[in-house]
Order: C-alpha cells, then structure tokens, then sequence
C-alpha cells in the first residue's frame, strides 16, 4: 500500500461541480478534504449526490467544473487504473461489481492486475475470504451467494486489494445483525491499520458507532462538515437530510435534559444514575397536606 501519513490531505474537492447530460445538477461547488487516516461517513437523502462525490474519488466521474485531487493528482489526468491503486470502491449493488464465475477468480482479479501470483496471491484471497466469512465458498460461483453474501464477497475483492483508501457504498445493506457487526469490525480493524476510509450509508448506528467525521450532502451541496455528536444535536438538519438520531443517541439527549448523564448510556451508566437520582428522592414537589394530592374525581 502507497504509504500516506496520517493526517495528509488525500483527497480533495475544490469547488467541484458536476453536472450530469441529462442537465442535473448533482453536486454544487462541494469543498471539502479528507485526510489520510480518516474513517468518514457521507451521509443524506436518497439522490442528494453522495454517489456522485465518491465517484470523482476513483476517477469513474470527472469534474464539469472545480477539480478532484487524489494523493495530490489531479484525477482528469490520472486513468481510473491508476487512482485503483490508491483507492477502491465498494458498489452499493454488488451485481454491478462481479464478473466471475469462481468467487477466488473475482476477489483475485484486482490483485492479479497489480502483477501478484502463485503463493501470495493465495494467501491474499484466502485471508480476504476468511476476514469476510466466505472462505468456505471460495470455488462456488458468485451467482450462487445470496445478496448479502456476495456484497461480502465485493468487501474480499477490495480488501484482497490493500489499497490506501476505501470507499464503501451502504456497506451494511442486506445483512443480517451479525454479518453487520462483522463487516463493522473489519472496518475498524482497516481503519486501526491506518487506511482512509469513506461510508456512503443510512445505517445511523453505523455513523455513531464508526465515523470521526460525517459529511451531510442536501442537494448536491455539503450541509455539514463535522463530528456525529455536532450531526445529533443540529434536529433541523437531521430533519432537512432525513436522518434520524440513533435510539441510544436519543435516550442520551432525553437524559441530558433531565440532569441524569451526559455521555452515551449503558445499562450499567443508566443503573447507577437511576439509582443515585431515587437516593436523592423524588423530583416532583407533594403537597402533605391531607387532600390536597386527591385524585381528580
Ligand atoms: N448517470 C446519471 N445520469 C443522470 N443523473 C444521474 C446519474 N447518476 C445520478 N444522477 C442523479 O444525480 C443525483 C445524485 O445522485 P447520487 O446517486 O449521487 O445520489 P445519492 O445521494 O448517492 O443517492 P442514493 O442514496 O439513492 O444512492 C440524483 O438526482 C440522481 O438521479
């Protein structure tokens, strides 16, 4: 993998436009910076050019106006051969991403283009399989695996690639509880190794629980550049970019507003405030006084 030092500007939109034949308008002078080491979410309503961005990432869209910089090179003079040596995509529909009859011929194609044979490219597809859970369908043909399963097998292919930055398009979408956790876990093992990471979702908790920075796209204009906490608190943002609190976030804010806590909850947190606030007694004021506390009738 290129090495990058954390904290490099890695890619870059400056004023970038773009604009589709059709005459749409996908994205709207978008400045933004990610720097080698993130883990960023970009997040926001359906067609509000969250694909459209991460695409002039990897070279598959360019800019109409404004420019794309990706580990300083501007992408209009890079091939998309190139910028997948430093950047790979996760499609949001997998079927848009396998060509393989053999599930080891589809995560080794990209390795097999940067030129690795024999023993490590085995060993790369075979570690790629297994950290994604597929190991044992490694001679099946991808047409075989059901959905979520081969969205796990397009996770091997870019994970069997080692490339500094990773973009994935709704990563957790059609897995179960546990293969979502598992593809969670691997992202933050990726990230813990110091590669780039960028999560096109709407899985809230995903948001919460793995990115540092979250972009909020609206109509092909950047509506926040900032950290989930700043996200959760903004209600009239989280409302314009349909998005919603994660529960746990929102039990928090509802806690924070009656003086209990302050941090995310757990069920031992929330024991121990509950308990300390029924030490103290009840908040509400009753009125000793016989029949005044009477029941309406
Ligand atoms: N190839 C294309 N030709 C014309 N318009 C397009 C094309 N691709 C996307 N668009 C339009 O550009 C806008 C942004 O699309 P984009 O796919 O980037 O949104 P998104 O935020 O990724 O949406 P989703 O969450 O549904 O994937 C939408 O209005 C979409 O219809």
């Amino acid at each position: 993998m290129d090495v990058f030092p954390a904290g490099h500007p890695l890619l870059q939109a400056q004023q970038l436009k773009h604009t589709f034949r059709t005459g749409r308008c996908a994205l709207q002078s978008v400045n933004v910076t990610i720097h080698a080491g993130e883990m960023v979410a970009i997040i926001g309503r359906n067609g509000a050019g969250k694909t459209t961005l991460t695409k002039h990432f990897n070279g598959l869209l360019k800019p109409t106006a404004g420019t794309v910089l990706v580990g300083g090179q501007d992408t209009r003079r890079v091939s998309v051969a190139q910028l997948a040596r430093t950047v790979s995509y996760v499609f949001q529909n997998p079927d848009h991403q396998i060509f393989h009859g053999r599930l080891f011929d589809e995560v080794a194609f990209g390795p097999r283009n940067l030129g690795l044979s024999g023993k490590e490219l085995d060993q790369r597809v075979a570690s790629a399989l297994d950290a994604v859970n597929l190991a044992a369908y490694v001679d099946r043909d991808p047409a075989e695996l059901s959905r979520g399963q081969r969205k796990r097998a397009t996770i091997a292919s870019v994970l069997a690639m080692k490339t500094p930055v990773l973009i994935l398009d709704e990563p957790t979408s059609g897995q179960d509880y546990q293969e979502s956790r598992q593809i969670m876990a691997i992202l933050q093992q990726l990230h813990q190794q110091g590669h780039t990471i960028l999560l096109i979702t709407h899985d809230m908790e995903l948001v919460q629980e793995q990115a540092q920075r979250v972009l909020v796209l609206g109509d092909g204009q950047l509506l926040l550049d900032g950290s989930p906490d700043e996200l959760f608190r903004q209600a009239s943002l989280l409302q314009i970019a349909g998005l919603r609190r994660p529960p746990i976030i929102d039990l928090q804010h509802r806690l924070e507003e009656l003086g209990l806590t302050a941090s995310v909850p757990t069920a031992e947190s929330l024991a121990a405030a509950l308990a300390s606030r029924i030490q103290q007694g009840p908040s509400v004021h009753v009125d000793p006084t016989p029949g005044r506390n009477a029941a309406c009738p």
